[in-house]
């Protein structure tokens, strides 16, 4: 049952798991917001952690950064652990004017710039989208939390510093409210073996305004709005 990144047991994971980027992310909003909960994980340092929210049981793990990265935990989450729905909760660069920072995307689907539905050698273009249940709970939530979100397309890209530094107003243009580095490979493998999955992001740096960044703290311990909603409808 365990596999080369992933020490858990056989009904160590929950049905629903939350993937930050960042283990410590997950680390945070573990001994924050669980109960009973204990560490399932601490393969190369990717923290996974199972307790109850509200007496759901529910696991939360990091995913690492990029596409490589998640497709591995998450194939391995829904292929050995059972694993039946992951709610990505991440961090995003604004690609619109008035989606500014703090402000939280829950993404519709996932655009890329990497090849990584090659592998499934459709003949075209594979179009990544998150669950529509998973979204409509997600919506529902915000709505009720009173929290400012907005619902759209993503761009998860393989490149966090590009060469060419105006690549993203290509995809500003196409109405893209963020960029991120993961939810394609997510939202991919999640159709590929009929699981669910759905990304909420909270935005920490804007490419189109001056607006300041949020600091690697605050990325790890105030993008509580996100959280919680996630938390809610796992
Ligand atoms: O905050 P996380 O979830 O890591 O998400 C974003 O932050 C990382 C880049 O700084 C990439 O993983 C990107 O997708
Ligand atoms: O600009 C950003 C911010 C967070 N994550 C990214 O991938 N890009």
């Amino acid at each position: 049952m365990p596999t080369p990144h992933n020490e858990a047991k056989k009904g160590d994971f929950a049905k629903t798991v939350l993937m930050p980027g960042d283990p410590l992310r997950a680390k945070f909003l573990a001994e924050n917001y669980l109960e009973d909960v204990r560490q399932v994980n601490g393969v190369r340092g990717m923290l996974g952690y199972t307790g109850t929210y509200k007496g759901k049981e529910v696991s939360i793990m990091g995913s690492g950064m990029g596409m490589p990265s998640i497709g591995i935990y998450s194939y391995e989450l829904y292929t050995n652990y059972g694993v039946e729905n992951i709610i990505r909760i991440g961090s995003a660069g604004s690609l619109q004017k008035d989606v500014h920072i703090r402000d939280v995307i829950i993404a519709q689907g996932a655009c890329t710039d990497s090849a990584w539905a090659h592998q499934y050698e459709l003949p075209g273009t594979f179009s990544a989208i998150s669950s529509y249940d998973l979204l409509e709970a997600a919506v529902k939530e915000a709505k009720e939390k009173n929290i400012k979100y907005h619902v759209g397309n993503v761009i998860a890209s393989d490149l966090f510093y590009h060469a060419d530094g105006e690549a993203a107003m290509s995809w500003c243009k196409m109405g893209v409210l963020a960029v991120e580095m993961e939810s394609y490979a997510l939202f991919s493998t999640a159709a590929y073996l009929g699981k669910k999955a759905l990304t909420l992001l909270t935005i920490s740096d804007s490419l189109v305004s001056d607006e300041p960044e949020t600091t690697a703290e605050e990325r790890e311990k105030t993008f509580t709005a996100m959280m919680e909603v996630a938390l809610e409808i796992a």
